[in-house]
């Protein structure tokens, strides 16, 4: 059997840089399994913070320790944002391991695409819907997603002009009332993510999330249990055992994600079948709303006092590593984590194969 090569893409001009690492590292792990150890030979490819590409020994340090190269360590012989661009032809499937904007957005697979190679995950659309919640809420509710109330913003209306910046307060104030969640619209891992409880902490949360990005979401809060469905497919996608978080912060932020110990996971959830069901059949109805291939993983709030299940958003490149929830959920439905690489780049190859 010939060894197919993958090149695994990681890093990236992201918030999130640090987290696509940790998956790689994780998803590097699985493709030098028993299993898969004589089907695929793994090439890393990392995208620096600051956007340039390193190919060669450097990734796979990378990959080893399982740190990022600081701003400051940046390389690259000349200023080109492309640094050591790859030799597509040296590749023969594209694994983009990459969270939030510049990877996760549409924007490398938009590159991959038009390089005509076999990627993982979703395309251009999936990608670049699944990644802005403006245009994930607006698919979302075409296909009778019920959600939170939202607001969506543009940075303009912050930082330009000092007369609309009261008036968009007060209508967010009347419309949505608090606490609200104030959202970069294009980030990931709560990167960004205010809660406001007065006037004053939503103009600071305004304020912070504009720096991230030029669109902003804000959305009343609720109170609510937080539970999750993993999908996996193309055309005709499957939605994993419902899993649930638990944590005693005030809400799931980047910390409560990232430090060991602070949140917990429940798969299967405690709640009812119907529960399930409903929020199995939501997670499929998201994915194929904003035409994700491969895999996403849906993220729900669960108001127990109602009975009411709202989509809170999607994730065409959730969290990757040994203990994220998209692995642990399908490992509770049979599949492993090296079958589970194993069969995303079969379903990279079916999509590659099918025509436009
Ligand atoms: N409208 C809301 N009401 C209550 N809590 C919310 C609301 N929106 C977000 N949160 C809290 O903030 C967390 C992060 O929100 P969200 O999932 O939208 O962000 P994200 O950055 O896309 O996260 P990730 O991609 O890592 O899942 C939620 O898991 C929840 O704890
Ligand atoms: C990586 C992070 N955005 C997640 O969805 O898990
Ligand atoms: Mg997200
Ligand atoms: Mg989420």
């Amino acid at each position: 059997m010939t060894t197919m090569r993958i090149g695994l893409l990681f890093g990236g001009r992201s918030g999130e840089h640090e987290v696509s690492i940790s998956s790689a590292r994780a998803i590097a792990r699985a493709l030098a399994a028993e299993e898969n150890a004589s089907k695929y030979e793994v090439l890393p490819f990392y995208i620096q913070k600051n956007g340039r590409w390193l190919s060669g020994t450097l990734p796979q340090q990378i990959l080893a320790s399982g740190k990022p190269l600081e701003i400051e360590e940046q390389t690259g012989q000349d200023d080109s944002p492309a640094g050591q661009f790859p030799n597509f032809n040296a590749v023969d499937v594209w694994f983009p391991v990459l969270h939030g904007p510049n990877g996760e957005d549409g924007t490398v697979q938009g590159l991959l695409k038009l390089m005509q190679v076999p990627f993982v995950g979703s395309g251009v659309l999936g990608s670049a819907i699944g990644m802005d919640k403006i245009a994930m809420k607006m698919a979302f509710a075409q296909a009778g997603l019920p959600q939170v109330k939202y607001i969506a913003v543009n940075r303009s209306e912050i930082w330009s002009n000092p007369c609309v910046f009261p008036k968009l307060c007060d209508k967010i104030e009347a419309d949505l009332g608090y606490p609200c969640f104030v959202k970069p619209a294009n980030l990931g891992s709560s990167v960004g993510i205010s809660k406001a409880r007065s006037r004053a902490e939503l103009e600071a949360a305004l304020d912070s999330a504009a720096s991230y990005d030029r669109r902003i979401i804000v959305e009343a809060g609720v109170v609510a249990r937080e539970l999750e469905c993993a999908v996996l497919g193309n055309d005709n996608p499957k939605a994993s055992t419902v899993g649930e978080i638990t944590f005693q912060s005030d809400f799931y932020d980047y910390e409560t994600k990232y430090t060991l110990g602070q949140a917990d996971c429940s798969i299967p959830a405690k709640v009812s079948s119907a529960i399930v069901s409903q929020i199995q059949e939501m997670a499929v109805q998201a994915f194929l709303a904003v035409d994700a291939a491969g895999l996403a993983r849906v993220d729900f709030f669960y108001i127990e006092s109602t009975g009411e299940v709202l989509i809170n958003e999607i994730n065409t490149f959730p969290g990757f590593t040994a203990t994220s929830m998209y692995p642990q959920m399908w490992a509770a439905d049979g599949i492993s984590f090296p079958e589970l690489v194993d069969r995303l780049i079969q379903l990279a190859l079916e999509r590659h194969g099918e025509k436009g």
